[in-house]
């Protein structure tokens, strides 16, 4: 498959240069060329396929002849080695659980699924590959997480400094070998702003190959898809009108969703679910795109004030407002709204969720209001107890701890604080 890069500016690449690249020369995120949707029976049998099979068929026109079918296969199947269970709250709302994987957010799948494809493109390569990464809590963990030891690939994590979790922190700052963090004071934008600007320096780029972990990536957003189906397998039986609520932030994972749709996935709608960080909200209302600083909230890792991926989601729409409205509904909430709802989940249906699966499940309510034949899935995207000081405090009982969390507590922090451009620059030069 080729890509094109959306601002139109750069040639078109392979799916190994779209990778290794990140993002293309004009600065603009890859998007694919053609999107060609699987047979009416895929979707008729999908009850039959297991999640490997599901994600095989899913993703294979994305990367052949690139990534040959047997090459794919092993990838998809050590990619998806966990469970993708949905929860059932009541006749109306389920959730589906992505926080399951080694770092308990919904980011292990592409992480893994592009850490295999750049070993595999890098296999014959001495060059070193430096992966820059951008974070607000969960990426930056799982790209640790799939790329530690990888062989001939550093790893540069920004995070902006006091705002994610100490779980989070604890995840990407402690595991050492290929993996370094970079506190950044300032915001998850400033951190973006730093990586997309390190792409275009060409001082940077003549010296050493640079990629990015972010959804930016191919390789990184593409395979999100694959939670859609996952869910619709579980659900089609039961459910006919099915939505799904995605509590979003860079908007890689509910553009992930419209790619599933788009290859004829029989989904009814989208709800993009936000914090106060609600730029597509307010977009949809007055159909203007203002990107604002990003406000500091209790779901952190959607505090993002510019989503990278929103440019996708037009080019899905082929820039017209009024059939991405008939397919997406967006509304904002809350910190205390947030915390009401975690009270509210726990209370009614003894569901711990964490403050992001809880904006997903507010959308849920607010579109069945209009929309009570539906079934909304919202996304639980991590784990409760990455988030442990907020959901004890709010459900005031103690939680166990996984044991992917037990793993990393204790252990010492090591992290750089920089805070311009420049510093960064000077630290990948070293
Ligand atoms: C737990 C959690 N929920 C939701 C999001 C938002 O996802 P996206 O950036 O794909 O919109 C993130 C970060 O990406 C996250 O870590
Ligand atoms: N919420 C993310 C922010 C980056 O999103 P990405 O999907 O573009 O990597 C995080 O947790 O870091």
């Amino acid at each position: 498959m080729n890509y094109y890069s959306l601002n139109k500016q750069a040639p078109n690449s392979s799916f190994k240069d779209a990778v290794v690249k990140g993002i293309a020369p004009d600065k603009g995120l890859y998007f694919p060329e053609q999107i060609t949707p699987l047979p009416k029976a895929f979707f008729d049998n999908i009850d039959h396929l297991t999640h490997t099979e599901i994600a095989f068929e899913a993703i294979k026109q994305f990367v052949s002849p690139e990534i040959p079918d047997a090459v794919l296969k092993t990838i998809v199947e050590e990619t998806l080695s966990f469970e993708f269970p949905v929860v059932n709250l009541n006749e109306n709302i389920s959730t589906l659980e992505l926080f399951h994987g080694p770092t308990m957010a919904f980011k292990d799948v592409g992480a893994r699924f592009m850490a295999r494809c750049l070993g595999y493109f890098n296999k014959n390569n001495n060059r070193e590959v430096t992966v820059l990464v951008a974070t607000s809590g969960d990426t930056g963990g799982a790209v640790a997480n799939g790329f530690l030891g990888v062989k001939g690939v550093n790893v540069v994590i920004l995070y902006p400094s006091g705002k994610v979790s100490d779980i989070q922190e604890m995840q990407l700052t402690t595991l050492g070998q290929n993996i370094k963090a970079l506190e950044v004071n300032g915001t998850f934008d400033d951190c973006q702003d730093m990586v997309k600007t390190a792409f275009l320096d060409e001082e940077l780029t003549s010296q050493m190959q640079l990629t990015s972990a972010n959804s930016i990536n191919v390789a990184r957003w593409l395979p999100q898809l694959f939670y859609f189906m996952f869910a619709y397998k579980q659900l089609h039986k039961k459910h006919k009108n099915i939505v799904f609520s995605v509590p979003s932030g860079n908007f890689g994972n509910i553009c992930a969703g419209m790619m599933a749709q788009k290859l004829g996935l029989p989904i009814n709608h989208f709800v993009a679910s936000n914090n106060a960080n609600n730029v597509v909200t307010r977009y949809l209302i007055s159909q203007l795109y203002e990107p604002k600083p990003s406000i500091q909230t209790i779901s952190n890792a959607m505090d993002v004030g510019a989503p990278s991926n929103f440019i996708r989601i037009q080019e899905i729409y082929k820039n017209n407002f009024e059939s991405l409205k008939e397919n997406l509904t967006s509304y904002s909430y809350s910190d205390e709204e947030t915390k009401a709802a975690m009270l509210e989940m726990y209370t009614n249906y003894n569901y711990v969720a964490d403050p992001h699966g809880a904006v997903g499940y507010l959308g849920c309510k607010d579109y069945l209001k209009n929309n009570p034949s539906a079934h909304c899935v919202f996304l639980e995207t991590a784990h409760p107890t990455k988030f442990l000081d907020v959901v004890e405090d709010v459900i005031k009982e103690k939680q166990p701890l996984p044991e992917q969390i037990q793993a990393v507590m204790g252990k010492d922090k090591v992290s750089v604080v920089i805070s311009t451009y420049n510093e960064l620059k000077s630290f990948l030069l070293k």
